[in-house]
């Protein structure tokens, strides 16, 4: 069974169309990775597909159940790290991740025992009891993905993870994800470093202008090139050439 199934996904803001007729078919138990440019449809994408946004067109299974069906119980079993979605930040980091797994419907004693270990696991102890709008981003992030952590979710859907996160907290969190894949769960990140998607995950799917370009596993999708320059080729778009003659010195 797949962890995550989307067919015939649509989505369109005013005149724009941001997401146009995406299918995505994610196997339990693989590190799937969503790469595309900016604007691509990654974030509208999965918004949809956890239970944030609801699609104009098209369903989402998560493990067999329609999401859009009865969003409070599918929802129960996802993790989500929602990229731009604003946290409760004037909790201090212990707060909100308390908040997090009680809201989960879990019991006080297993959420005080979850939240120590998620704090200590990220480094973020020190910074317990300050208020979450004092963090940085990097801090802020791994807060986000403690909170999604907690409930112990089978699917984890973690939208730019690794974005503006220190390279030594990557590296754990790498390890943590990678343990939880080896563990039997499911993880989808979106993020725009190819070469640690490439390293990361088994399976990766190229979005662009609200379409899939490619998607299967890391190598079927690269084949003989690496992960990036295929992007760059599904993709297109390097247009520099001639661009910002302005900005050269060499003009004066
Ligand atoms: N709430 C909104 N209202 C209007 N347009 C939107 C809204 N959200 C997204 N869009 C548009 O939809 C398109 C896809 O946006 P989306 O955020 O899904 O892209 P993305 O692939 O996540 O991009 P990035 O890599 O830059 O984060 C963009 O053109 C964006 O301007």
């Amino acid at each position: 069974m797949s962890a995550l199934s989307i067919h015939g996904l649509w989505k369109r803001f005013g005149t724009k169309i941001a997401v146009a007729g995406v299918d995505l078919e994610v196997p339990a138990g693989s590190f799937y990775g969503l790469v595309g440019p900016n604007g691509a449809g990654k974030t509208t994408t999965l918004s949809m597909a956890t239970g944030l946004l609801r699609p104009d067109f098209g369903s989402v299974l998560v493990r067999g159940q329609d999401l859009w069906a009865d969003p409070p119980a599918v929802k129960a079993g996802l993790g989500v790290l929602p990229d731009g979605v604003r946290l409760f930040d004037r909790l201090t980091g212990a707060q909100l991740v308390t908040y997090a797994g009680l809201l989960r419907g879990l019991d006080r004693d297993t959420v005080r025992d979850r939240t120590a270990d998620l704090l200590r696991t990220f480094d973020l102890s020190a910074d317990a009891d300050t208020l979450v709008v004092d963090y940085s981003a990097g801090m802020t992030k791994k807060i986000g993905l403690a909170c999604a952590l907690v409930h112990a979710p089978r699917v984890l859907v973690l939208d730019e993870p690794f974005e503006a996160v220190d390279p030594v907290s990557a590296a754990n969190i790498r390890d943590i994800l990678a343990a939880y894949v080896a563990g039997g769960g499911t993880v989808v990140v979106s993020s725009h470093v190819m070469d640690l998607v490439q390293r990361m995950c088994d399976h990766v799917a190229v979005i662009a202008g609200g379409h899939v370009l490619a998607q299967g596993t890391v190598d079927e999708v690269r084949g003989e090139a690496s992960l990036e320059d295929r992007f760059v080729e599904l993709v297109g778009g390097r247009r520099t050439e001639g661009a910002l003659a302005w900005l050269r010195t060499s003009s004066d």
